[in-house]
């Protein structure tokens, strides 16, 4: 157990300190490295620290995201943040969902596992709706077993083809409600100021920062 992050500690404030961020998605270590930027938390990557990828066996967002803190803060003795998040399609039932980075396959191709999607879509008829929504569960684990998790969703509509190369995974099929341009063609700035990822870390940020 250490000391700063010990058990007695009544109030579990993450103090400007180092944070290993739980992912071995370069994307999504690029966007938490930028909301955590203002804090002045110096974030280590679970791949320079050669943490191993553990399986997703959860059934939910929020408990992949707790397995994957939890398994780095054990390992690396440190409190570690980890994300679990996925693209939910309403005409899919909510799939990919959880299985969003399985869809990819072990070469992590998203222009295939988009066509998935697109085609899995078109294949429900000319009626089914091109609503979806991205979840990103966040957790922060400390080494003693404290574990805590926060769920962020925004909403918007799957667009075909794909439009632009910013960000990652699933971005370039997906427009935020209210919005005319997708998340592949966003600025990183503003897919921060509305994301599922922005959401869950702004509930993050208020419990425990
Ligand atoms: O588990 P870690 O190591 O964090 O990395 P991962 O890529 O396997 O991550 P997940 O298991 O949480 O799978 C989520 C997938 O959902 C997709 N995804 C999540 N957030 C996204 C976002 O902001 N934009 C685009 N796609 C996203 C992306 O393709 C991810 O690979
Ligand atoms: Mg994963």
């Amino acid at each position: 157990m250490s000391d700063e992050y010990g058990q007695e500690q009544a109030i579990r404030k993450l103090k400007p300190g180092k944070l290993v961020i739980a992912s071995h998605n370069a994307g999504k270590v690029r966007e938490i490295a930028a909301l955590l930027g203002p804090y002045g938390i110096e974030p280590i990557s679970a791949a320079s620290l050669d943490l191993p990828e553990p399986e997703e066996t959860g059934t939910t967002f929020i408990a992949n995201a707790e397995l994957k803190a939890m398994q780095a803060a054990d390992l690396s003795g440190l409190p570690a943040l980890a994300d679990d998040s996925g693209l939910c399609v309403e005409a899919l039932n909510g799939d990919p969902g959880l299985f969003s980075a399985r869809w990819a396959g072990p070469d992590k191709d998203f222009g295939m596992a988009m066509q998935k999607v697109w085609d899995g879509v078109q294949a429900k008829g000319p009626d089914a709706g091109h609503g979806a929504h991205f979840i990103c569960a966040l957790s922060l684990a400390w080494p003693d077993g404290h574990v805590e998790a926060f769920e962020g969703r925004v909403d918007g509509l799957l667009v075909w083809p794909p439009r632009g190369a910013n960000g990652f995974g699933y971005d370039a099929m997906f427009q935020p409600l209210g919005h005319d341009i997708s998340f592949g063609e966003m600025d990183p700035d503003a897919k921060h100021a509305m994301s599922h990822r922005a959401d869950a870390f702004a509930q993050l940020v208020k419990a425990v920062i």
